[in-house]
């Protein structure tokens, strides 16, 4: 393999000199697990070439902008993630997103760990509740082992001569994926590799490496930097099976790189904690080819009735914001009172019927169900503050996203929303009456 330090024009720093004799000295040991016998690239149909220059463990920012990077984030942490980046604008993103870096939930802080990883009956391992979960309940907020783009970039750039054969290609690029993910890899803290490497392969039969075997297998999308989308492997969390009714969700909090793990309905102590792989809105055939890779043959309740789910699950995904209509009906006192609210409630049995509750769509149809039985007055108290609390407790997982001042609070959190009751409105009474409800 060609040294890029013959190659590029720009001085080598010592990092870089011993980052490549690190890639040359992976490239031995996979050529050796891959059975390779001939070393040189060349005669396997390819080249490398417009290498760029790749940083060990440097931390601060590179002025230059190598098309991969790896680094280990938070700087310092005893619980530090491994990144694999496109580039140092990444790199520059991912810190200085605002109020990084935070310490998360580690699992051993929640009092109670409330699951356990167990043999689940046809589906390898899977996480279980060991105790009973509310809708909104942390269930675990874990920081992945191994960070990386979904679409990778290979550390030099493949050229296949003209004679290379399609099966030679696929080689060529499965093996250098495997050198560009390895390079990380090695940087890992043994127990984090131990762990990496325990978790389950999907991809032994189609010509993937191991680590990116488990990487697809393994891998949640997690946040967009530079526009791409970035994905993680977990210990815990990628032990967690699929169904297209999960009664958990998952959110990723971008200041504490951790994901947080929550009941989306009731769970009951022994029970499979179980989330998505898909787009649970699209039809039956369709998520059926997105779970092939995964080697899954659904057989949650709405894959085993997938004529009348996808009716259902087609209208939820028609769903939109209803508050302009409410707004307007809350306006017009002379509109019957329940104009809204049956529609409301019937798409929230819907909802629940297609255990869909860890969509957005859920949480959509509380908050028009807030706000209606808000429109409604003082009579209608008690259940405003029902959908307020109900809301709220799946919402609050959602800080860490655009409001700054939200990011990282998981404690008790209050709600207020101000009502602009149509009864009042009607009589002329004023409109000014707050609900509060505080959550914990
Ligand atoms: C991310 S792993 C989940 C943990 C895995 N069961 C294990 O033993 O580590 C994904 C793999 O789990 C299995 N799996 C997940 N959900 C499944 C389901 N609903 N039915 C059957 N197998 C499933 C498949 O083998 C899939 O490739």
């Amino acid at each position: 393999m060609d040294n890029p330090s013959t190659t590029s024009s720009t001085p080598v720093t010592d990092a870089e000199q011993a980052g490549w004799q690190e890639i040359e000295e992976i490239t031995r040991k996979l050529t050796e697990e891959f059975r390779i016998k001939d070393q040189t690239s060349k005669s396997r149909g390819y080249e490398i070439s417009g290498m760029t220059c790749v940083l060990s463990s440097a931390y601060e920012i590179p002025t230059d902008n190598p098309a991969v990077l790896y680094t280990s984030q938070p700087r310092g942490s005893d619980y530090a993630v491994e990144f694999l980046l496109h580039g140092a604008a990444a790199k520059r993103e991912l810190i200085e997103y605002p109020d990084y870096p935070q310490e998360p939930y580690r699992p051993s802080e929640l009092k109670e760990r409330p699951y356990s990883i167990v043999e689940i009956s046809g589906k390898g391992l899977g996480m279980v509740a060991t105790k009973d979960l509310a809708p909104g309940d942390l269930i675990v907020a874990e920081r992945p082992l191994l960070v990386a783009p979904r679409l990778l970039r290979t550390l030099g750039s493949v050229v296949f001569n003209d004679n290379a054969t399609k099966e030679q290609q696929e080689a060529a690029k499965s093996f250098e994926t495997e050198k560009t993910i390895r390079y990380a890899y090695d940087r890992m803290r043994p127990e984090d590799q131990a762990a990496y490497m325990k978790l389950h392969n999907a991809h032994l039969h189609d010509g993937s490496g191991p680590l990116f075997g488990i990487m697809r297998t393994n891998r949640y999308a997690l946040f967009d930097l530079q526009g791409e989308t970035y994905t993680g492997v977990f210990e815990d969390l990628s032990r967690i099976n699929h169904s297209c009714c999960p009664n958990a969700d998952r959110r990723f909090n971008r200041a504490t790189l951790s994901m947080q793990l929550f009941a989306a309905r009731n769970i009951k102590k022994g029970e499979q904690i179980t989330t998505s792989y898909c787009d649970l809105l699209a039809p039956y055939a369709t998520r059926q080819l997105s779970l092939a890779p995964y080697g899954i043959c659904c057989d949650c309740p709405a894959c085993l009735d997938h004529v009348e789910s996808d009716k259902n699950r087609l209208r939820i995904s028609h769903l939109q914001s209803a508050v302009p209509a409410i707004i307007k009906w809350a306006a017009n006192p002379a509109l019957p009172d329940d104009l809204l609210l049956r529609p409301s409630l019937t798409m929230l049995e819907l909802l629940e019927s297609e255990g869909l509750e860890a969509t957005r769509h859920y949480a959509q149809v509380l908050y028009h169900s807030m706000l209606i039985y808000s429109a409604l007055g003082e009579s209608s108290t008690n259940e405003c503050l029902h959908f307020m609390a109900r809301w709220a407790k799946l919402k609050r997982w959602d800080a860490g996203g655009s409001n700054p001042a939200e990011r990282g609070k998981h404690d008790l959190e209050k709600v207020e929303i101000a009502s602009f009751a149509r009864r009042l409105l009607a009589t002329g009474e004023g409109a000014a009456v707050v609900f509060v409800t505080e959550v914990n």
